[in-house]
């Protein structure tokens, strides 16, 4: 691990299933991520790159090889210090998992909770600041349904940074956007994290996007099959 990686992966294994059904998703991973890198990984389906993200992101226990992230060994951590280590992420999914009865204000303020210490009026203010920089700064009191899909994406997007996460996880965040509103939204996951210094690390299929990268990361058959830098 060198000073600048937020993530270490080494010798990373995954299993799904006990005895007979028991099945290996992951094989021997190595990763080294640095921190304001923006990482894509690409691969066929069932290639095992959202059992990767959620690995990284603690959303599930890692069983064995070595999972660093922000400092912390993730394999074998118990339930509590995934918890721990899941306020310093920002999540960002395919469905956005906005709640229908919240408005997209009260949706990013809900991001900051578990930040108790900033009081009710300092979260709103964040909340509707966030939002004015994904251009819904006149939609803070519309709830999801009357909301586009882009326009919901980039509420997913404004709670996945309004506590500036170190890390941003994103599942498929444009894959049910059309063209534009899929260049929108990861135009704007770059700006906002080069802003606050985020390493993103994002499963796509969306061959459009994939200039954003600084490194696009290839998974097959649960391996890392190739890796290619576009920046430097
Ligand atoms: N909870 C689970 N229980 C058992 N098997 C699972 C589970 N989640 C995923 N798998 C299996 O693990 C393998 C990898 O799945 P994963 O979702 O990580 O692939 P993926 O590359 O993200 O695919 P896609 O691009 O279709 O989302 C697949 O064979 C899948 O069926």
């Amino acid at each position: 691990m060198t000073s600048q990686s937020v993530i270490s992966i080494k010798n990373l294994d995954h299993h799904f299933g006990h005895s007979s059904l028991r099945k290996q998703v992951l094989s021997n991973i190595n990763l080294e991520i640095n921190v304001g890198e923006i990482i894509i990984m690409t691969g066929p389906s069932g290639s095992g790159k959202t059992t990767l993200l959620t690995l990284v992101g603690g959303l599930r226990s890692a069983q064995s090889g070595s999972l660093h992230v922000l400092g912390r060994e993730l394999c074998g951590a118990s339930a509590e210090q995934l918890v721990q280590a899941r306020r310093h992420n920002g999540y960002i999914f395919q469905a956005h998992n906005l709640h229908g009865s919240l408005t997209a204000l009260q949706n990013v303020k809900m991001a900051l909770e578990l930040h108790k210490y900033l009081g009710l009026k300092n979260m709103l203010a964040r909340s509707a600041q966030m939002l004015e920089q994904v251009g819904l700064g006149n939609h803070l009191h519309y709830y999801p349904e009357k909301l586009s899909g882009g326009q919901k994406q980039r509420v997913a997007i404004a709670r996945a940074l309004v506590s500036h996460p170190q890390i941003i996880l994103a599942d498929e965040p444009t894959a049910a956007l059309d063209s534009q509103s899929g260049r929108d939204v990861v135009n704007l996951m770059q700006k906002l994290a080069k802003e606050q210094s985020c390493t993103i690390l994002m499963v796509t299929h969306d061959n459009r996007i994939l200039d954003i990268a600084d490194r696009i990361v290839d998974m097959e058959d649960g391996k890392l099959k190739s890796e290619l830098t576009l920046s430097t």
